[in-house]
C-alpha cells in the first residue's frame, strides 16, 4: 500500500488565505522586514518568494538587500533600527550570512516581539515554558501539516532526526508541548534506525540526503522530510522518498511538503507580532 502524500503546498495556500483573511480586518498592514545579505542563490529564491507571498497576504514587503561584504556593526545598526521603527512588525534575517559575520548576536538583539523567525532566546525560552510568543516557522508547519491530515500527536511516538536551534529543538518542543512522547536523534546517535522504527511519527531533519530509508520507518508511521538538497537529477530530502512510500503511512514530498508550510507560517508570524504590538503599544 503506497503511502498517503502530505500536500504541503494546499495547507500552505489554506494558511496563507486565512492570514490574508486576518490582515484585512487589522487597523494597518503588518510590514515584514527581510534582509538579505550577499548573494547566495538559494537564500536569494527564498526570500523572493517570501517578499511576494508577504505582498500577496495584504503586508508591506520591506525588504533590505545589503551587500555581502557589510561589516558586523553595520548590520547590527541595520537591526537595531527595525526594532525602533514602529512601521516594521517582523524582522527575518535570512541565514546563513557570510563567513565574516557572526550571526547569534545579530539574532539574539531581533526585539522578541518582531522575531518572526522565532530564533531568539526570547522565544525560544517562551516556548520551552509555554508561554505565548513567536514560534520557529518550519516546524511549527510541521504540526499544521500533522493537524490538517488528523494525525494524533497526544501519546504518540514521535522521533526528531536533527537537534539544531532552527529546526530539530524547537521541532520535539513543539511535539512534546503537544503530549507526544519525544525522543530526538543526531550525530551521536547509536542505531539511528532502530530508533526511527519507534515513531508513529517521525521528523528527519538532519540535512542528509535520503538519510532515511525503509528499514527506518514503522509501517503505517507518518514521515515529515525537513531535508532540502539540490541535486542533479533536482530537489530531494532527508528521506529515500520512493522506498520509504512503500513502508510510511503519509508521507511528505520534496518539494511541495514542508518547505511551502515554512513561508505560510512566517505570514502567520507576522499577523502575531501585528497583535502582540497592538497589547504592547
Ligand atoms: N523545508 C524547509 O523549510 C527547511 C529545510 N531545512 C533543511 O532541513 C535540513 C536540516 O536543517 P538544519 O536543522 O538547519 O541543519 P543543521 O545542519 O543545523 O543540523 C543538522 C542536525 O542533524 C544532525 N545530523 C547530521 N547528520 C546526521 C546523521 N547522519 N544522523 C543523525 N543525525 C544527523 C546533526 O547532529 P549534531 O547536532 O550531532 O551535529 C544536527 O543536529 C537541511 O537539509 C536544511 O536544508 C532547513 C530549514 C527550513
Ligand atoms: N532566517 C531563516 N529563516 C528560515 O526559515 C530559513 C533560513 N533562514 N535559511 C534557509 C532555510 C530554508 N528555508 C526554506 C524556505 C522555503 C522553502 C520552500 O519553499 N521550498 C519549496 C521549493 C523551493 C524551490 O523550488 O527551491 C518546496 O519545498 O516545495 C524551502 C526552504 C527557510 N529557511
Amino acid at each position: 500500500m503506497a503511502a498517503e502524500i502530505i500536500d504541503g503546498k494546499a495547507v500552505a495556500l489554506a494558511v496563507r488565505e486565512a492570514v490574508a483573511a486576518d490582515v484585512a480586518t487589522l487597523e494597518r498592514p503588518p510590514g515584514l522586514a527581510t534582509l538579505l545579505v550577499g548573494d547566495d542563490p538559494a537564500s536569494a529564491i527564498y526570500v523572493a518568494n517570501k517578499r511576494k507571498q508577504c505582498e500577496a497576504a495584504g503586508m508591506r514587503d520591506l525588504h533590505q538587500h545589503l551587500p555581502g561584504d557589510i561589516a558586523q556593526d553595520e548590520l547590527a545598526a541595520i537591526v537595531e533600527a527595525l526594532n525602533a521603527d514602529p512601521d516594521v512588525t517582523g524582522i527575518l534575517l535570512q541565514l546563513p550570512l557570510p563567513d565574516h559575520l557572526d550571526a547569534a548576536p545579530l539574532i539574539a538583539s531581533i526585539h522578541p516581539d518582531k522575531d518572526v523567525d522565532g530564533l531568539t532566546e526570547v522565544s525560544a525560552g517562551r516556548l520551552v515554558l509555554g508561554k505565548p510568543g513567536l514560534r520557529p516557522c518550519t516546524p511549527s508547519g510541521v504540526i499544521e501539516l500533522l493537524d490538517a491530515y488528523g494525525v494524533q500527536i497526544e501519546g504518540a511516538e514521535a522521533v526528531v532526526v536533527g537537534r539544531s536551534d532552527l529546526v530539530g529543538k524547537p521541532q520535539a518542543q513543539l511535539l512534546l508541548a503537544r503530549n507526544a512522547t519525544v525522543t530526538m536523534c543526531h550525530s551521536r546517535t547509536r542505531d539511528l534506525p532502530s530508533v526511527c522504527r519507534r515513531a508513529d511519527i517521525l521528523v528527519a531533519a538532519a540535512g542528509v540526503p535520503r538519510l532515511i530509508g525503509p528499514d527506518s520507518v514503522k509501517p503505517g508511521a507518518t514521515v515529515i522530510d525537513v531535508g532540502m538538497h539540490r541535486t542533479d537529477e533536482g530537489l530531494c530530502g532527508d528521506v529515500d522518498f520512493d522506498a520509504v512510500s512503500e513502508v510510511a503511512g503519509r508521507i511528505t514530498p520534496v518539494p511541495g511538503g514542508v518547505g511551502p508550510m515554512t513561508i505560510a507560517m512566517l505570514l502567520r508570524n507576522t499577523v502575531t507580532a501585528a497583535q502582540l504590538a497592538a497589547v504592547t503599544a
